[in-house]
């Protein structure tokens, strides 16, 4: 394996659903690239219908791409699905494990369809699953269940593992649960690939991040560049009557009532200009706050308000 290569190049990617019928047809990825480097966590966001999924189920062999390429450790996931499954670990987004099967004879299914597979109980002990081997999947509760699709996503030891909203539906302990698990599977330098609907999981684990939105790759780069993409905000309440605010080159300011909206790149100095032209003036604002731009700020400004994260 060349590791200077990247793991994962996505080129022009294009997946068209219905196009033998042409009036049916629907461009779910339209023309998306990026790569992802070995031993990196990128993470794809976007809106319910983003194509997120789309672009996991082409990375994993499971469709052919209607246009465009990619490569996987430098192979074709479909031409070369068989000598690249061991390879790649998959979280699909909603398990399906028979229920009536315990957790033991799962993994054993599991491990079943593996070159080679990691013994079941260092598996288990891993997604901290251990002292529940015996019981039916169906009687699991719904973080136990997501931790049993990763085990079976790690039963093959492999090298890339692709994560469809790994979280979804956990209580904020399980989630957290699952992070540790996924952060230390970023420490023995296993790549990753994941969807999810939660802003903070994106910023938490991933290195980079695409947002994606109607197909398209709209942003992309590290939670520090994509935050540097939209600007900060000073909220100000004011009196009636005051004097104009100061000069604030740069800035787009907003009016409802007495309350000010400041849009800015400069967070720290503008701030201190309000704060000094208020003390100048000996204006006590009912109101004030200075946010930096967020994850959540950036998403927005993409995908509108009405989706905000869920
Ligand atoms: N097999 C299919 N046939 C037709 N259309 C499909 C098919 N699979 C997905 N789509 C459509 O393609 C679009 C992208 O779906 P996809 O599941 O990739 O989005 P997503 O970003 O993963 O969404 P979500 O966050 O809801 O999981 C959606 O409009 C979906 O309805």
């Amino acid at each position: 394996m060349n590791n200077s290569q990247p793991a994962i190049t996505v080129t022009d990617l294009t997946r068209t659903y219905g196009a033998e019928k042409k009036d049916q047809a629907f461009t779910a990825v339209n023309g998306i690239g990026f790569d992802v480097h070995h031993g990196e966590v990128f993470g794809l966001l976007g809106t319910n219908g983003a194509g997120k999924t789309s672009t996991l189920e082409l990375i994993e062999g499971l469709s052919s791409p209607d246009g465009g390429e990619i490569r996987v450790l430098g192979l074709d996931p479909v031409a070369d699905r068989q000598q690249l499954r061991p390879e790649l670990g998959i979280m699909l987004q909603s398990g399906g494990l028979p229920s009536q099967l315990t957790v033991a004879e799962t993994m054993r299914m599991w491990a079943g369809t593996c070159s080679t597979p990691r013994p079941i109980d260092e598996v288990l002990a891993d997604v901290d699953l251990t002292h529940r081997a015996d019981v039916k999947v169906g009687a699991l509760s719904g973080g136990e269940q997501r931790r049993l699709d990763l085990a079976c996503a790690l039963v093959g030891d492999p090298s890339i593992i692709i994560l469809d909203e790994p979280t979804t539906g956990l209580d904020p302990e399980s989630r957290r649960n699952v992070w540790d698990l996924l952060t230390g599977l970023k420490e023995r330098g296993t790549t990753m690939v994941l969807t999810t609907h939660y802003l903070e999981e994106a910023d938490h684990l991933c290195d980079r991040i695409a947002i994606m939105h109607e197909g398209e790759i709209r942003l992309a780069g590290t939670p520090t560049e994509l935050v540097a993409e939209v600007a900060a905000e000073i909220t100000v309440t004011l009196p009636a009557g005051h004097p104009p605010l100061p000069e604030l080159p740069g800035t787009q300011i907003t009016r409802a009532g007495h309350d000010y909206t400041i849009a800015t790149n400069h967070l720290a100095e503008d701030t201190l200009a309000v704060l000094d032209w208020a003390a100048h003036h000996r204006i006590a604002p009912a109101g004030f706050a200075a946010r930096p731009a967020t994850l959540e700020s950036v998403f927005l400004s993409i995908a509108g308000h009405e989706h905000a994260t869920v």
